[in-house]
């Protein structure tokens, strides 16, 4: 198989369908997803944005299986997310999908590179050597792979954290905020990396931010606004995404 997906993508890498979610009850529900209806095309690189609590970390959440609906549904590929049980659910974000948050979350005894590998061997998998080797010179780490995480900066943690997540080859890589505690030289060598990610891979990502520079480097902005998709921009650019934003009250 080549590693060489196209990176104008084909097909849908996940969807929802009328999905909702609303917190607490009846007169004092929330509705943090209403009724959202949207697709995520393959080799795309999206980023959503919106004010606060206009739920896009709910959104990203439940595509990625890691909170359930209230109602509607989520698709990663052809697969109802919705429908699987707990287990099968473990077993899609550990074989389908890869994460990049805002903390970190390496492992402190761990290396680097055994940080990077660590979803493989969870799944029983072995490292492809030449696929760890290109995504490791891609996020510029050759020169750390033995060092531990309290050896490396904040950014340099966040790029083993974003060469953990390609690793496994995941059909969509979901971001939540992963700039959010990065200087902004920092943020744009973990930016350029997942650019790279989408240009030469045709990986397929989702990101989270509150950073219009951060949104300028995806191929697609959505714009949430209490719980719902209120617009969308193509090749954006950071003044663009700063003026829709303005327009959403922020
Ligand atoms: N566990 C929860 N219990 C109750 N309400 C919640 C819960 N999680 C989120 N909410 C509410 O749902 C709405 C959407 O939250 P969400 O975190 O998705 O927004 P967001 O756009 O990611 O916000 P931010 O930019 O501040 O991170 C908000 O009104 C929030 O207060």
């Amino acid at each position: 198989m080549s590693m060489v997906k196209s990176p104008t993508g084909v097909g849908t890498a996940a969807r929802a369908v009328g999905a909702t979610k609303r917190y607490g009850r009846a007169d004092s529900a929330v509705r943090a997803l209403d009724d959202v209806s949207v697709e995520f095309p393959s080799g795309v690189f999206t980023a959503i944005m919106g004010p606060s609590g206009s739920g896009k970390s709910t959104l990203l959440h439940c595509l990625a299986g890691l909170d359930t609906l209230t109602s509607g549904q989520v698709f990663i590929g052809d697969t109802d997310v919705s429908s699987l049980s707990d287990g099968d659910l473990t077993l899609l974000r550990r074989n389908r999908l890869g994460f990049i948050f805002q903390t970190y979350n390496l492992v402190p005894t761990l290396t680097a590179e055994e940080n990077i590998v660590l979803p493989l061997r969870l799944g029983g998998r072995k490292a492809d050597h030449e696929w760890l080797a290109q995504v490791v010179s891609a996020v510029g780490l050759a020169d750390r792979l033995h060092h531990t995480p309290a050896e490396l900066s904040g950014g340099q943690q966040q790029r083993v954290a974003a060469a953990r997540a390609l690793i496994t080859r995941p059909e969509i890589v979901f971001a939540d905020e992963p700039t959010g505690a990065l200087d902004s030289r920092s943020s744009a060598e973990l930016l350029r990396f997942l650019r790279h990610a989408v240009d030469a891979y045709g990986q397929t990502i989702v990101m989270v931010t509150h950073d219009a520079v951060a949104a300028s480097y995806a191929d697609r902005v959505l714009f949430l606004r209490d719980g719902q998709v209120v617009s969308e921009m193509t090749e954006p650019t950071a003044d663009r995404i700063l003026d829709a934003m303005k327009g959403l009250g922020e």
